[in-house]
């Protein structure tokens, strides 16, 4: 591996020095932390990460390496990885190779030997900000200044028509009854893999499909999926969601097609200071009053008094951290969504039985 120095230089100012980890280069992005103990794969993978950079406050990164499988979208499109330990090598018996060779390969440049545990106690108390890594600025902080500041601001961002799928494809038995016309805004593959585990024959559409083109296909329900960038500017989902409302028909959101299903009922959206990453972030269920622990990765939010005020939304979930709101259903339509991530890969199955809630919804229509 090489020792190539690196420097991570945030948008106030403030500079970390460490050790180059993937490929050589310089990148930006908005830097925000993962709190996560495993599942670095599953989260360098998620398509939510586009355009930011990744810190993982835990201090070992690579040491279980990677598996060809285990990823949530076929390439990274995270902007960077933040680590204190990065691990040359790793044990697992059926690893298939290093996260080294898999960074190196996918083009994403990382820093190593970093004090993440002041990196991100910065970030908590000055909140989201953009930031570049780089091993080819060592000494030239005008110029790395200068590449940091043509980073976008995650602000105002629409990703989701970048990285959904160019086509549609399927996933699951073409024989099952119930077929979900899942709207890719950044789709994990768990999130397909749930549905198809529960029986369900998945066609998935690029974000910007018109209804016309989503309702041909004669689906029992419709899927609004998770994903990177602002919702506040994707007005395209939103109008689609708004028909798809209108056809009766189950629906289910999660994560950005929260936020998306929400914003077709008239509820805004906003930055949070540092968001929520990581995998056990704990939610109060209103209507069964259980508690699930849940993975959880997201930096924008639906406004709490928007959806109170709101006569057609039921708020069916909250954050126990900070009481925001994490879950919500329509009061007179089959539809509902939650701002975090029951598929979880990685993180904890308490939020499964949304996945079951759907498909009932589906069978019983
Ligand atoms: N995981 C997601 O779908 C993230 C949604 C949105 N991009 C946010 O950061 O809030």
């Amino acid at each position: 591996m090489n020792k190539q120095k690196a420097t991570l230089l945030l948008a106030d100012g403030t500079i970390f020095h460490g050790t180059l980890i993937g490929k050589p280069g310089t990148n930006g992005g908005e830097i925000c932390f993962n709190t996560g103990m495993t599942g670095y794969q599953e989260i360098y993978t998620d398509p939510s990460y586009t355009g930011q950079i990744v810190v993982s406050t835990t201090s070992h990164i690579g040491n279980y390496g990677v598996i060809e499988d285990e990823v949530e979208s076929d390439s990274p499109t995270i902007a960077g990885i933040v680590v204190n330990s990065f691990s040359e090598i790793h044990s697992r018996l059926d690893a298939s190779g290093s996260l080294q060779d898999y960074l190196a390969s996918h083009n994403i440049t990382g820093i190593a030997d970093i004090d993440t545990r002041k990196l991100v106690r910065h970030l908590r108390s000055q909140g989201a900000m953009n930031a570049i890594i780089s091993s080819e600025y060592e000494g030239d902080l005008a110029g790395l200044k200068a590449e940091l500041n043509m980073v976008p601001d995650m602000n105002g961002l629409e990703l989701s028509s970048k990285v959904c799928t160019k086509e549609p494809y399927f996933f699951g038995d073409e024989n099952s009854q119930i077929r979900v016309a899942c709207l890719d805004f950044g789709i994990k593959k768990n999130i397909l893999r749930n549905l198809a585990d529960r029986g369900v024959y998945c066609k998935v559409f690029p974000a910007k499909t018109s209804i016309e083109e989503l309702s041909a296909w004669n689906p029992s329900g419709y899927f609004l999926s998770n994903g990177p960038g602002d919702p506040a500017v994707m007005d395209y989902a939103v109008s689609t969601t708004k028909s798809i409302l209108d056809t009766g028909l189950p629906v289910f959101g999660i994560c950005l097609g929260h936020q998306v299903l929400a914003e077709a009922c008239g509820v805004s959206t906003y930055k949070m200071h540092h968001g929520h990453r990581g995998l056990n972030h704990p939610i109060k269920n209103i209507l069964t009053g259980k508690s699930e622990i849940t993975s959880q990765n997201h930096g924008f939010v639906v406004k709490k008094e928007d959806v109170e005020n709101n006569k057609e939304l039921v708020i069916t979930h909250v954050h126990l951290n900070d009481g925001t709101i994490a879950g919500i259903k329509l009061k007179n339509k089959p539809a509902f969504s939650v701002q975090y991530h029951p598929e979880s890969s990685p993180g904890p199955h308490d939020s499964r039985y949304l996945f079951d809630d759907f498909v009932s919804l589906m069978t019983k229509n």
